[in-house]
């Protein structure tokens, strides 16, 4: 039997870890960490995390601020509120709920958000920073799948990993980190060929592509890790059902270690938005902080 990899037990440590440090950072420097959801129209799931996007940064110590936007808002008035945030010095991240009704321009806004304040990690200036390998903030989906492979391997170095899907959330962010951390990675996707045959090589496979249950057991092999991104509702007997992209029943069996869908991967995002906003937060304060010594420098000792 695989072992789970539990989003939800992990995701609570994680918000657990960002609560401690969130109250330090209030204590040492009177900043509580402030997080802006900006959320247009009434896509119901979109409703849901939102939602528990401010329920988790309640939990962490986290200011959050929600504007909630019509469906029928049009570019102005959306660059508008991100143009607001983008100013005020206590807003710390900024996050535009994807996806955008589709009079808007999904690219245009993420480049509008202030880089500093990206908790999404989306903006052209962290995906360049998190490709060339600086420090960045990091897509908070592969964020959190990091964390879920770290519970398994303590190196990831020389390790094959399969990342199936290029999305720009997902895909391309999961690859770049996998390389980071010493991986051989290989994406695939709707024009690769083979896809089960490069699957089978994976030390790791990670399934980020929205095709409900297309990974089986055969694709898999035995002792690897499994981590679904995935998230379809789907109907069985008539009940709406929430299932992955990896055949959780076939693969399990396979598998060395596995995350569920759901309790897997989502509530890390979550968890990993809230870490962003702190790290956001804090690398405001130090910016502020060097600036100030900029404009005010020590009086240099008197030469006599
Ligand atoms: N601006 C962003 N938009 C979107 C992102 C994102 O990271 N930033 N990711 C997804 C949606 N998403 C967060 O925004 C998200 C999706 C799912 C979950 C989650 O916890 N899912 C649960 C199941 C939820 C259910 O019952 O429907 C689970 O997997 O257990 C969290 C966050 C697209 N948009
Ligand atoms: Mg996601």
């Amino acid at each position: 039997m695989a072992r789970l990899i539990d989003g939800k037990q992990l995701s609570a440590q994680v918000l657990v870890e960002v609560a401690t440090e969130v109250q330090q950072l209030k204590a040492e420097h009177g900043i509580t960490p402030a997080l802006a959801v900006v959320l247009v129209g009434d896509d119901p799931a979109s409703q849901v995390y939102v939602r528990n996007k401010v329920l988790r940064a309640e939990e962490a110590g986290i200011r959050s601020i929600e504007h909630r936007l019509e469906a029928d808002t049009d570019q102005q008035t959306l660059n508008a509120v991100v143009d607001q945030l983008n100013k005020d010095p206590e807003v710390h991240g900024i996050l535009v709920q994807l996806p955008l009704p589709k009079q808007l321009d999904e690219a245009q806004i993420i480049a509008a958000i202030n880089p500093a304040k990206d908790v999404d990690g989306f903006h052209p200036l962290s995906v360049g920073a998190l490709a060339s390998g600086q420090p960045s903030l990091v897509p908070c989906t592969p964020l959190g799948c990091m964390i879920m492979l770290q519970q398994i391997h303590n190196d990831l170095s020389g390790k094959h990993a399969v990342v199936i899907g290029r999305s720009n959330i997902v895909g391309k962010p999961m690859a770049a980190l996998l390389l980071q951390a010493n991986c051989t990675v290989t994406t695939v996707h709707s024009h690769t060929q083979n896809i089960e045959a490069l699957c089978r090589q994976a030390d790791i496979v990670v399934a980020a592509v929205g095709r409900p249950e297309l990974v089986k057991a055969d694709w898999i092999k035995t002792g690897a890790t499994v981590i679904d991104v995935g998230i379809n509702a789907v109907e069985v007997d008539g009940r709406r059902k929430l299932v992955g992209d990896v055949d959780f029943a076939s693969v399990e069996p396979v598998a060395e270690a596995i995350t569920p869908v759901p309790g897997g991967v989502g509530p890390m995002t979550i968890a990993c938005l809230m870490k962003n906003t702190l790290t956001a937060a804090r690398a405001q304060l130090a910016s502020v902080a060097s600036k100030d010594i900029e404009s005010n420098p020590e009086p240099t000792a008197a030469v006599g």
